[in-house]
């Protein structure tokens, strides 16, 4: 058995965060644990409330998993402020971690702040050197380079600048693309294009956190990184193709290992 941990927030609504994560664990066939980061109030249709849990909790919760077990990779999701970034980076650093997936969560789709504006510089700087891959949406890449993305040449630029801030991998997701849902990964030297047609669905809710947890499931079976995310891809997208309505606003995407299964993504 494979074990793969989660640094998230945990969303209320099980559409995103940590309920995402461990579903995608459990569909992947790998063993989910949990370091909780923060704890939203948050349904279908938006973000409510949001308690941080403290830098020294964080710190003892990835202790005792380290301290103990096996951990084959990391999802880090979301981390609200600079004391949770500069603790996971520090505590992370001293059990020499590997199969980093850093999903740099900025903005949930119904527009709350789920990282504090005036942490985005600690989250480059300590966070983004030790990812394995690091996975922006359209945004993030954005806020995270500056520059304007609107096209896959514009994905590309901001790949090569992200590369330059210390990440193995860099991909980029085009969910928020207007046409083509293409994903685009850069390793230094190529860049790889992982397309899917867009779904018409507005039942999206948790898209990002699927596809990162997905990944890391796949880097922590083994598998090179470029089918870890095609794997994944293909993952996410049977996931939108499946989702559902619960509630007044975004559904969740659908995670059920039978379903999987029956498509041999996995196992
Ligand atoms: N409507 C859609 N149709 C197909 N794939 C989608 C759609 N929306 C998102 N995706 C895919 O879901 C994954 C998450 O992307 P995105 O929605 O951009 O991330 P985030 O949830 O962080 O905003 C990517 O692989 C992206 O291509
Ligand atoms: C607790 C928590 N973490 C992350 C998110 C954002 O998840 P994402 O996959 O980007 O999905 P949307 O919020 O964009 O639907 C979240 N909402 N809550």
């Amino acid at each position: 058995m494979k074990n793969v941990l989660t640094i998230a927030g945990s969303d209320s609504c099980g559409g995103a965060g940590i309920q995402a994560d461990l579903k995608t664990f459990s569909a992947h066939g790998v063993y989910g644990m949990s370091v909780i980061t923060a704890v939203t109030a948050q349904n279908t249709q938006g973000v409510f409330a949001v308690e941080d849990i403290s830098a020294e909790l964080i710190k003892k919760q990835i202790e005792a998993i380290y301290d103990d077990i096996k951990v084959d990779a990391v999802k880090i999701g979301m981390v609200s402020k600079i004391e949770t970034i500069t603790t996971i980076s520090e505590t992370l650093q001293r059990y020499y971690v590997k199969n980093i997936v850093v999903d740099p969560v900025m903005i949930s789709k119904s527009g709350y702040h789920l990282l504090q504006p005036e942490a985005k510089t600690a989250l480059i700087n300590n966070l983004l050197p030790l990812a394995t891959v690091v996975t922006p949406n359209l945004m993030e890449a954005e806020v995270i380079t500056g520059v304007e993305i609107k096209n896959i040449e514009n994905m590309k630029k901001a790949a090569l600048l992200i590369h330059k801030m210390g990440p193995q991998y860099i991909l980029i997701k085009g969910g928020h693309l207007e046409d083509e849902a293409t994903d685009l990964l850069y390793d230094g030297d190529d860049f790889y294009y992982y397309p899917s047609p867009r779904i018409q669905t507005k039942n999206t809710h948790g898209t990002g956190c699927t596809l990162s947890s997905a990944i890391a499931s796949n880097l922590a079976r083994g598998l090179s990184i470029n089918l870890a995310i095609e794997k994944a891809k293909e993952y996410i997208t049977i996931a939108i193709q499946n989702s559902f309505s619960i509630g007044k606003g975004v559904g969740p995407t659908h995670h059920f290992h039978e379903l999987y299964s029956k498509v041999g993504l996995i196992d």
